[in-house]
């Protein structure tokens, strides 16, 4: 039998950093969504564990003990074993969690095959994986941990743009210096649609843009592609940047315009899920 999960890309739509534990993690204020598109897990019994990485982003991506889901695996159970196969569509490095969402989603998928309650205590894996253990519209707080669901959001249309240029999330946290910044706004809006959530967004911030620009300029380019979007900002660490839509006919079009004047990025007309 095998199992098989989605491991959909993480979009943080905003990420406030509030401040720094004793520990150096700092402390986020971030609004989380899931687009439909992401990796694809899938597990069978098998007596030793393996991972084969495939699919068209697979180029660079570790087939080894180094890959996030080896080690999600080892980290639900250190000596049982299960044929992992990883299909990657995602960019690695990139600001919307593949590692983190591959992790997760193998978690979700081994559990089942190995009749094992989930680990909700995922964050000695990567601060984003305990997010994507249950992939729904999240607001985050502490250091990644502490989530609380957020009702009420619509689908959005969305485009998502990687201009190709892998971005190291220890790297950037490790230059940041303003640590100390304001969160989100705590009460929540009612959003009725996606105009509604252009508009509480464009009131939040990404506190590592600055720094991820002048780690790696182009992602200014990609924002500034995203100019006739309803709201555009940078995901995680960057380099991914997305832009909100009034409908998917707008985003597609967007997409494909963004496509044909930059060959090489990585582009993708998406929606962003509640
Ligand atoms: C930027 C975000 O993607 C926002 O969702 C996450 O906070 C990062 O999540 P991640 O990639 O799973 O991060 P990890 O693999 O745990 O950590 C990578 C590096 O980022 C730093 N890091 C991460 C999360 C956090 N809250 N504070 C940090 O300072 C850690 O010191 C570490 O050196
Ligand atoms: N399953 C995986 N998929 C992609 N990269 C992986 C995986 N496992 C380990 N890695 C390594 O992790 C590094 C970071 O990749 P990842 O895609 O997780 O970053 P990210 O999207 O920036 O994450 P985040 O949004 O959580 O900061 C890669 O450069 C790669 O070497």
């Amino acid at each position: 039998m095998v199992i098989e999960e989605r491991a959909p890309a993480k979009l943080n739509l905003s990420l406030h950093i509030t401040g720094r534990r004793a520990d150096g993690y700092h402390l986020l204020d971030s609004l989380v969504v899931f687009a439909d598109l992401g990796d694809v897990v899938r597990v069978e019994a098998a007596e030793d564990l393996s991972l084969d990485v495939t699919g068209p982003m697979a180029d660079g991506v570790p087939d080894g003990e180094d890959n996030l889901v080896f080690r999600a695996a080892r980290f639900l159970d250190p000596v049982r074993g299960a044929k992992i196969t990883l299909e990657k569509h995602l960019p690695s490095a990139a600001g919307i969690g593949g590692g983190s969402s591959d992790a997760a989603a193998v978690l979700r998928a081994l559990s089942e095959l190995w009749g094992m309650p989930l680990p909700r205590q995922a964050m000695a894996l990567g601060a984003d994986v305990p997010m994507c253990l249950d992939p729904k519209a999240q607001r985050i707080s502490g250091a990644g941990e502490a989530i609380r669901i957020v009702p009420g959001l619509p689908k959005i249309p969305a485009v998502l743009v990687n201009p190709g240029v892998g971005v190291s999330t220890a790297e950037i946290f490790r230059t940041l210096t303003a640590r100390e910044n304001p969160p989100m706004p705590e009460t929540w809006p009612e959003t009725r649609d996606v105009a509604d959530v252009a508009d509480f967004l464009s009131g939040t911030r990404n506190d590592l843009t600055a720094l991820a620009i002048a780690a790696a300029p182009e992602i200014e380019t990609a924002l500034a592609a995203l100019d006739d979007a309803l709201f555009a900002q940078m995901s995680g660490s960057g380099a991914t940047c997305f832009g909100i839509y009034t409908d998917a006919g707008a985003a597609d079009a967007a997409a494909n315009r963004i496509s044909a004047a930059q060959g090489n990025w990585w582009v993708r007309a998406v929606t962003l899920n509640p």
